[in-house]
């Protein structure tokens, strides 16, 4: 009853009164419904909670900066979100908030600077020839020369192995050897507990933030469920490990052997903390998981994307390939044998088709905020209310709770053209640079996320996307199949393809591959 102000704006029926809108936005495609919301409400629609509560669906731009970059801390994570975010990564920076999320930041962004992750580069190409060379044996091994491969199953315990040593300076071997511990508990990991979740399932995991945070995180430890199990196996496998690596860096560090991956530099950087803002060893290892987990899954679902679009457009693959295939020939003359950040900045064509895929197919479709005091969000286009207002700023209650829509913020036709449902890396060749309001941290796109909240790993992923890429692009060929066809964009909190009718196969994207052409 005292949410009184926001049932004057305009949103779409609930599907009942216990699910409200939650099941469309969940269980359809990743961003499917908020497409719809956007085409009929604009930037920002009421939408509803279990029990009728009134949530704000919205992804305008001017509201959008004001949440991620104005407000501070004024709109922390819901907390069920919270509990998710922990049950994947303990304590670590996904789960903080507020004065925790400053100091736990504070401690980590030294790893994760421009030179910082530049010097990873050799990493990730290392990782790239690696599942080069696997696909060689496979295709040469095959009738025509031609394999049909599941792509984000080969890649997925490649990123696991790049974020390993890039991040810990550490061997995990998941890429040759499958039964792998750490590579089983990775293994479709999103996916095996939060893809199709059922109504009743969305159900209790919204109404969590009626109990306290640390009864359900009670309940999640100990609650049956085969989600729960893969997620408390994964807990176990990457505690192991974490708390050897630990161990490895904090000696390392005393005997000045400190080397330059992420958590080296993590290590580091805490011992000049006082003993009131640093870490303590719990929280080092929830880094370290979250760590695995952000840093891998969503490369490999955009890395998997990636090679879809070009399959499915041919003149995109011949492109970028052209762009590769003529810079490694620059990169020989030169008596190089890898590529620099500076040769990837020189190729216009890479630049703009992962910043499309990075556009198009948002690893994280959705982020989650709720108001923490009445608060009053300014809009870029005015919205008519239920009551025939014309409002350009919409007033909200404290605890209200918001659903950010990366997805849609993504397709803004304001912000990305007439055509932005159309994949087109070209729409960033000739870019003018005036797009609204800055939102996004990374080509003002909102796939990282914005602000003090913003993707700490960003310049890690590009340089990982555009590492594989180069080597991917140059040496294969990518075609579509049939399968294909059945494509969903199936939203796990992470997006990740699966095929229609074949949710316990995890995920799936089954390409024709074939060796390339060189120019
Ligand atoms: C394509 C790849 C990636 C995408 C799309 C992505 C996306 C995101 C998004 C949307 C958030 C904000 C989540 C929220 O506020 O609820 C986030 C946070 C985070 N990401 Fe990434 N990420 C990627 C790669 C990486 C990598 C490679 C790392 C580390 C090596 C990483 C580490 C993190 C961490 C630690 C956070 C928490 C930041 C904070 O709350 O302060 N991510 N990421």
């Amino acid at each position: 009853r005292k949410r009184t102000s926001l049932t004057d704006i305009p949103g779409p029926q609930p599907e009942s009164f216990l699910i409200g809108n939650l099941a469309e936005l969940h269980q359809e495609q990743a961003g499917e419904a908020d497409f719809r919301y956007q085409a009929e409400y604009g930037g920002i629609a009421r939408i509803k909670a279990p029990f009728g509560v009134d949530m704000l669906w919205l992804c305008d731009p001017k509201a959008l900066q004001y949440i991620y970059q104005t407000s501070g801390y004024s709109f922390p994570k819901q907390p069920e979100r919270r509990v998710l975010s922990g049950l994947m990564g303990d304590h670590g920076l996904t789960w903080a908030d507020g004065e925790t999320h400053r100091r736990q930041r504070k401690v980590m962004l030294p790893a994760f600077g421009s030179p910082e992750a530049k010097a990873l580069l050799p990493v990730f190409e290392h990782y790239a020839e690696q599942v080069t060379l696997r696909w060689r044996e496979i295709i040469e091994g095959s009738p025509d020369r031609m394999a049909v491969l599941n792509v984000i199953k080969l890649i997925a315990p490649a990123t696991l192995d790049a974020i390993g040593e890039a991040a810990f300076d550490y061997k995990l071997g998941c890429m040759d050897d499958s039964d792998n511990e750490l590579a089983q508990a990775y293994n479709s990991l999103v996916a095996g507990i939060f893809a199709s979740p059922s109504k009743s399932r969305l159900f209790w995991t919204s109404v969590a933030h009626y109990l306290p945070m640390h009864v359900t995180e009670w309940l999640y430890a100990h609650l049956p469920g085969r989600g729960l199990d893969k997620a408390r196996q994964n807990r176990r496998a990457a505690h192991k490990i974490a708390r050897q690596l630990l161990d490895l860096k904090s000696e390392a560090l005393l005997h000045s052997k400190g080397s330059r991956d992420v958590m080296s530099i993590i290590v580091k950087a805490n011992t000049s903390e006082d003993a009131k803002t640093k870490l303590a060893d719990d929280e080092m290892i929830a880094q370290m998981r979250t760590i695995m987990l952000a840093g891998q899954e969503t490369s490999s679902n955009t890395l998997s994307f990636a090679l879809y679009e070009l399959a499915k457009n041919p003149r995109y693959q011949d492109r970028l390939r052209a762009e590769i295939q003529s810079m490694e020939h620059s990169v020989h003359e030169r008596g190089g044998t890898t590529f620099t950040t500076s040769d990837f900045d020189s190729m216009p064509f890479l630049q703009a088709f992962v910043r499309e895929v990075l556009r198009y197919h948002p690893a994280v479709p959705h982020n989650y905020r709720q108001a923490m005091k009445d608060d009053v969000l300014p809009l870029s286009k005015p919205i008519r209310t239920l009551s025939g207002k014309i409002v350009n700023e919409i007033p909200i209650p404290k605890g209200t709770r918001l659903t950010l829509s990366v997805a849609a913020y993504n397709r803004e036709k304001d912000v990305w053209g007439e055509d932005a449902h159309l994949f087109n890396p070209e729409r960033f060749l000739d870019f003018s640079g005036k797009r609204g309001p800055t939102v996004g941290v990374f080509a003002n796109i909102l796939t990282f996320s914005g602000g003090i909240r913003a993707c700490i790993g960003w310049r890690l992923a590009v340089l990982e996307l555009q590492a594989f890429l180069c080597q991917l692009v140059s040496n294969f060929e990518f075609g579509l199949t049939e399968e294909l066809k059945r494509l969903r964009r199936e939203n796990a909190l992470v997006m990740v393809p699966t095929l229609e009718g074949e949710p316990e196969k995890g995920v799936q994207l089954p390409l024709r591959v074939s060796f390339a052409a060189r120019c």
